[in-house]
Order: C-alpha cells, then structure tokens, then sequence
C-alpha cells in the first residue's frame, strides 16, 4: 500500500468520516467515538477534504487542519487521520468511495456524517451510487433532526433505513441508519466565527 494509506486487511469494517475539518473539533471526536460503539467498527478513517464541492469559500491551509485534527483526536488507536482524497485527486464522495473499495478488496466502509449533511445529500454528485455501494450511518446533530428525517435522501431510501447501527457494515447496500445519541453542540463555522481558528 502507498504512503499514507492506512493499512486495513479483508473482513474490517471501517468508518469514512469526511470534512473540511476547518478545524476539527470536539463533535468530530465525539460522533467519530460513538460510531466506533454504535456500529461495531473497527476503524474510523477521516478524510481531511481538499475541498467541499459544495462550499465555495477557501478552507485554511489542508496541513493545518491535518495538524489540528491529529491534536483533536489524541492519538486514539482505532482512528486514522488522511489527506487520501488529496492523495487520490478526487473531489466528490462517490468517487472517493469508488476508489477505496477498488483499493481495498474484502474491505467494507461506511460512510458517516452528521444529519446537517443528510438534509443535503440529495445534492451531491451521484449520491445515489453512494447509498448504494457502502452503508451510511448518520449521526444525530443539534437542529438537523427532523430535516434530516424529511430530507430527500431519506425519504428516497425509506425502505433502506435500519433501525440499529451494530451490524450495519455487514449490511448489503442500500443500507443507512439514524443514530440517535447524546448531542455536541460544536461546529467549526461558529469557531471560526469566534475568531479561535485562522480566517
Ligand atoms: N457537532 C456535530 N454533531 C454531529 N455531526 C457533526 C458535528 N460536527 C460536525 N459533524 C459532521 O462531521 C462531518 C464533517 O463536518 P465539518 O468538518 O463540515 O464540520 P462542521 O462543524 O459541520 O463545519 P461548518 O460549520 O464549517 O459547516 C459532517 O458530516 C458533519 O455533519
Ligand atoms: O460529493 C459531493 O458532491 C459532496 C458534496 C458536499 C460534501 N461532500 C463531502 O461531505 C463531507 C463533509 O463536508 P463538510 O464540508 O460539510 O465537512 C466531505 O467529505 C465533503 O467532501 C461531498
């Protein structure tokens, strides 16, 4: 495996968390923690985006939010902080997830993220080939619960919504579950609003 890919071997289930992380912050940490719980997964992978397809605005420097990540997290075993769509030259999810399972036969992931970006989904590129190649766990966010359930995406794939995370990696795709859990208010616009992360 080339630099700077982690190594995972056949049979692992591995969370895809990807973000601007612009910067990383304690509800990263804390839906990262309690998806590896709730999911049974062995691994977490966050994807440091270059950038979001979706956001026009400049993230700062990709070093610096690696760096920042890398120091929210600790050093937490089972956590793999990457720069692979960098690495890959992909922009938009469904391509990422394309990529990574050509890379890792036997390897099942799952992608997460947080129910702001369920309300959304239904806008980025292929999304429906995403839902229909990995499981996706979507996290429980402060004021995105009910949009979320409302969302196009969710409504769309209804019939795919399982009720409990533990087996959702061994699921066969279209497969997603809400997972209700207790919430972090954190979020990197409002850091950065507060002016505790460069412009
Ligand atoms: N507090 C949180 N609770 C649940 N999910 C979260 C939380 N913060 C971020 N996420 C999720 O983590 C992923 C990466 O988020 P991102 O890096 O955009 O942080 P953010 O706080 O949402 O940033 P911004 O405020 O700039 O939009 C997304 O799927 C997002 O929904
Ligand atoms: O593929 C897309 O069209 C797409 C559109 C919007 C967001 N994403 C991805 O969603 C993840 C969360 O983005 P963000 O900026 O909300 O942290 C990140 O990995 C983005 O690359 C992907």
């Amino acid at each position: 495996m080339r630099a700077g890919f982690p190594i995972a071997s056949k049979g692992m289930v591995i969370g895809l968390l990807g973000g601007s992380f612009d910067p990383a912050h304690e509800g990263h940490a804390h839906i990262t923690r309690e998806a590896l719980k709730r999911m049974n997964l062995d691994q977490v992978w966050w994807l440091v985006t270059p950038g979001n397809p979706l956001k026009p605005r400049q993230p700062a420097p990709l070093a610096d939010r690696v760096l920042r990540a890398k120091r929210m997290l600790g050093g937490h075993p089972r956590v793999k902080v990457t720069v692979l769509e960098q690495a890959l030259g992909t922009r938009l999810t469904a391509d990422t997830i394309d990529r990574l399972r050509a890379l890792y036969p036997g390897v099942r992931f799952v992608w997460l993220m947080g129910a702001d970006n369920l309300v959304q989904f239904h806008k980025w590129g292929r999304w429906r080939d995403i839902l229909r190649s990995v499981a996706v766990g979507v996290l429980a966010r402060p004021g995105s619960g009910v949009a979320a359930r409302l969302s196009v995406a969710a409504q769309s794939f209804r019939v795919h919504r399982v009720q409990r995370g533990e087996g959702l990696g061994r699921q066969k795709p279209p497969a997603w579950v809400f997972v209700n859990l207790p919430m972090n208010d954190s979020s990197s616009s409002e850091i950065r609003a507060r002016g505790l992360w460069r412009k």
